[in-house]
Order: structure tokens, then C-alpha cells, then sequence
């Protein structure tokens, strides 16, 4: 969903107090305010990304608010976008008209203009089901005309297909992406059914029901089968004829599920990165090149070379300038180094200890690694991060000379690297050919 927050509200009160409010509390987000209906309209024509939440009062001095919500779910570009009307009348008949219009929330103005700022800051960090992804797999063309209707007016994402064949075909296509949600008619004309379907999406696409949620739509006379369908996979089950609103619930229910559980895994695997890396200097941290050196080393076509570099006299450096300068020339060399030797060509930058980095440089041969050692130690040196000459002193081991125990080619390039310093410093040292016998 977008960050970008649309308010329309004819009151310069209420304006003043959300813009102020959500510019406190959501800083990241963009919030644009319309006094009329006209005024959106022109800010929805305008503006090229889709926003992330409009709200809109009931009663807006040039239209009513369902109005205006309808003229947004027919734009090309806005037409997703959850629509919350804020109203202190919101009586039933106001409620059944609102949703024919496509509006996605209400909000009770009695509760005051804070309360709504509180209401939009919690809907757009919790994106809670409103929008999202479905595949609607459904043969008829009444129903599905009827179907894509009802879930498009919610501002949902819908593809449809006519055969439980296509939608394997679709969950199929890696570059597509999985939807946020099947929605699918459980008899269907095709070869396969919805029951192929499931089992496809379960054991075949291996999705668990958090991660990809079935919606199955059943026929009232297959009432006794209800607990076969939930067997087979099926999150939750809607029977036909089906009620509108009543569908629309049990699907905002499953967005929010696998949305939850998207939301988990990205946060999970952000922890793994931050786990693995280090935060001063955006390389990977000792752990990771302790736990993953050798698997790394291991799928490297070709010997690989193990750079072991210490900054010079960094005792100096920061007690002449300081420990936060210090870490901005770590910060600065961390940088230098991954630019130079990137993951996504093939190498691995870790920061080994406090002035210490280890590099892994794939596919390489050891005369191409001595070159690159020389080359970073060069371009260091002409770097003069925070204004002052560095210069680091490097250590070279590599596999095809010093075999593939990784720890022991991390030793002898710290022998390497220790003869370097003992040497004069500023220079790349390349460890004996003939293997030290490590204690
Ligand atoms: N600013 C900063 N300094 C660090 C960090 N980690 C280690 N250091 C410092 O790095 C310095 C390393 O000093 P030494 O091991 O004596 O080595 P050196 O002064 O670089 O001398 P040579 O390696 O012999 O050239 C110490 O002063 C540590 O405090 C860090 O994260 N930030």
C-alpha cells in the first residue's frame, strides 16, 4: 500500500488538527488535504501513485462523500484505494449505501478528530485486509461477472480465470507473484476442480494456509461436505447464493491473515540480515563469515582468495580524532570495500574485528587476488575519509595454494598481514606457499 494519505474534509478545523496529528505521527507518510469533493478529484487526477488511504467526511460542501467514493473506484489508478467515510450519522441505511459505493470503513466523528488521526495512523501501519490481491477462479460467467463486481467495488486487486487448470497455470508463474488469496468455486466445469485446486496449492505449490489462504465457494445443496472441503485445505468456505457483504468479510478476514503473515516473514527475515550483518559498517559481520565462509567458498566455481586487511595506526587515528571519526572511517571502508567486491558479483565482505575486515573473493585466482588486494589498498589510500590519509595493511591467502579450511586461510593471511605490518605497513602480503602447522 502507498504512503501517501488523501484527507477530504470541508472543515478547516478539522483539517488544521489531522494535518498537524498525522505529520507527528506518521512523518514517513504523505498527506494531502482537499476541502471539496472538486478539490480531490483534481489531487486524484494529479497525482501518478496510487494513495494508500482516502478519507473522506459524508457531507463535503460540493458532494456527498458516497459520491465521491464511487468516482474513486472507477479511477484507473486510485480505484484500490481503501475509502474511509467519516461521518457522525452513520445510521444502517447510510451503512448498505456505502457499500454499494465501494466504501471500505467508516469512522464515528463523535469520537473526535484526534481519535480519527489515531484510527488512520493505526489503519495504514496495519494495512488491515483492505486491499490486496485475489485470484477468483469461477466458471460461470453470471457468477463471476457478479463476483468481480462485488470484490473490485472493495477495491480489491482481482484476477480472474474460468478453470481450476488456469489458476495452476497462474500460481505456476514465478515472475507473477502468489496472490494475497484464492477465492474459488469448488465445482467447477474444467478437467480439474476446486478440490485439485487445493491439493495443488497445498502439497504441489507447498502453501501453507497462512501464507496463501482458499476461500471455497459451494453450492447449498453440498452442505454435508462442508468438513470435507476444510479437510482438503480450504481456509473457510461460502455458500451459494452468496451475500455480498458476507463474502467481503470472510475475505477481508483471510487477507489479513496471509497479510499478517507476510508481514511476519519480512520482519523475520530482516532480523536474519541484521543478525548477520554489521551495523556500523553495512559488510556481514564474523558470525556470518564463520557460519557461511566455508558453504561460500564451497559454491565458488574456481580457487577463491581470502583478503585479512587492518587499518594502520587506528589507535592514532582515533585518539587523535576522536572514536565517532573513528567509526565513520570504519563506516567509509566498509563502503569502499563492498563497492569494490559486491555479494551479487560473487564476494563476501565481513568485518572481522574491530579494524579488521575479511574478504572472500570468489572465483578468483590468486594472481587476480593479489592485483585486487593492491587495488584496494590503493584506492584507500587516496580515499582520505573525514579529510585524514588511511591506509590499511593486507594479508592474502588463497585456496588454491593454502587449501580450504577456511580457518586456516584466515591464519596464515594474519601471518601474512602480521609480516606486512612488521614490514613498514601500507602494503599486501601474500602468505608462504608452504602451509604453517597452526596450534
Ligand atoms: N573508532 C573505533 N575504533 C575501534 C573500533 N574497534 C576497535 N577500534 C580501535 O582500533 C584500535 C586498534 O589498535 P591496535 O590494535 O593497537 O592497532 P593499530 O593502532 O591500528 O596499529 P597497527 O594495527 O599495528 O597498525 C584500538 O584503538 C581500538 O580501540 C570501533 O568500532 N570504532
Amino acid at each position: 500500500m502507498g504512503r501517501a494519505i488523501l484527507v477530504v474534509d470541508g472543515s478547516s478545523v478539522a483539517q488544521a488538527v489531522l494535518r498537524s496529528y498525522l505529520r507527528k505521527e506518521l512523518m514517513e507518510a504523505e498527506v494531502d488535504i482537499a476541502a471539496t469533493g472538486e478539490q480531490a478529484l483534481q489531487l486524484l487526477e494529479a497525482r501518478q501513485e496510487p494513495f494508500g488511504l482516502i478519507t473522506t467526511a459524508l457531507q463535503l460542501p460540493d458532494m456527498d462523500g458516497l459520491d465521491l467514493c464511487l468516482h474513486i473506484r472507477q479511477s484507473r489508478r486510485h480505484g484500490r484505494a481503501p475509502v474511509v467515510v467519516v461521518s457522525s450519522d452513520a445510521d444502517e441505511r447510510l451503512k448498505r449505501g456505502g457499500f454499494q459505493a465501494g466504501v471500505t470503513e467508516y469512522f464515528d466523528k463523535s469520537r473526535g478528530i484526534e481519535a480519527l488521526g489515531g484510527f488512520i495512523k493505526e489503519f495504514v501501519q496495519r494495512s488491515p485486509g483492505y486491499v490486496g490481491r485475489v485470484l477468483y477462479v469461477e466458471d460461470s460467467r453470471t457468477a463471476s461477472a457478479w463476483g468481480c463486481r462485488a470484490m473490485v467495488r472493495q477495491g480489491l486487486d482481482v484476477e480472474h480465470v474460468t478453470s481450476a487448470e488456469m489458476a495452476m497455470q497462474r500460481l505456476n508463474e514465478a515472475d507473477s507473484g502468489l496472490p494475497d488469496l484464492v477465492v474459488t468455486d469448488y465445482f467447477l466445469s474444467g478437467k480439474a476442480t476446486g478440490e485439485d485446486l487445493l491439493r495443488y496449492v497445498r502439497q504441489e505449490c507447498r502453501c501453507s494456509p497462512q501464507e496463501l489462504p482458499v476461500l471455497v465457494v459451494t453450492g447449498n445443496s453440498h452442505s454435508g461436505r462442508h468438513a470435507e472441503v476444510l479437510h482438503r485445505g480450504a481456509n473457510d468456505f461460502i455458500e451459494k447464493p452468496i451475500i455480498e457483504e458476507i463474502l467481503i468479510a470472510r475475505i477481508r478476514s483471510l487477507l489479513m491473515v496471509s497479510q499478517t503473515f507476510a508481514t511476519m516473514r519480512r520482519q523475520s527475515e530482516a532480523m536474519r540480515l541484521m543478525a548477520f550483518s554489521d551495523s556500523l559498517t553495512g559488510t556481514r559481520n564474523k558470525r556470518y563469515l564463520l557460519d557461511f565462509g566455508e558453504e561460500f567458498m564451497a559454491d565458488r566455481k574456481g580457487s577463491v582468495v581470502v583478503l585479512l586487511n587492518d587499518i594502520d595506526h587506528f589507535k592514532h587515528i582515533n585518539d587523535t580524532y576522536g572514536h565517532l571519526t573513528g567509526d565513520r572511517i570504519l563506516e567509509a571502508i566498509g563502503r569502499l570495500l563492498r563497492g569494490m567486491f559486491p555479494e551479487s558479483e560473487g564476494h563476501l565482505v565481513a568485518r572481522f574485528g574491530g579494524e579488521e575486515f575479511v574478504t572472500l573473493l570468489g572465483a578468483t585466482a590468486p594472481d587476480e587476488g593479489l592485483q585486487a588486494a593492491e587495488k584496494f589498498r590503493h584506492a584507500l589510500s587516496e580515499l582520505h575519509p573525514e579529510g585524514i590519509k588511511v591506509t590499511t595493511t593486507v594479508g592474502v591467502a588463497d585456496t588454491e595454494r593454502h587449501g580450504t579450511d577456511l580457518a586456516r586461510l584466515i591464519a596464515m593471511a594474519d601471518e601474512a598481514l602480521y609480516q606486512g605490518k612488521t614490514a613498514g605497513r601500507d602494503r599486501v602480503h601474500c602468505a608462504l606457499t608452504e602451509p604453517l602447522e597452526l596450534v
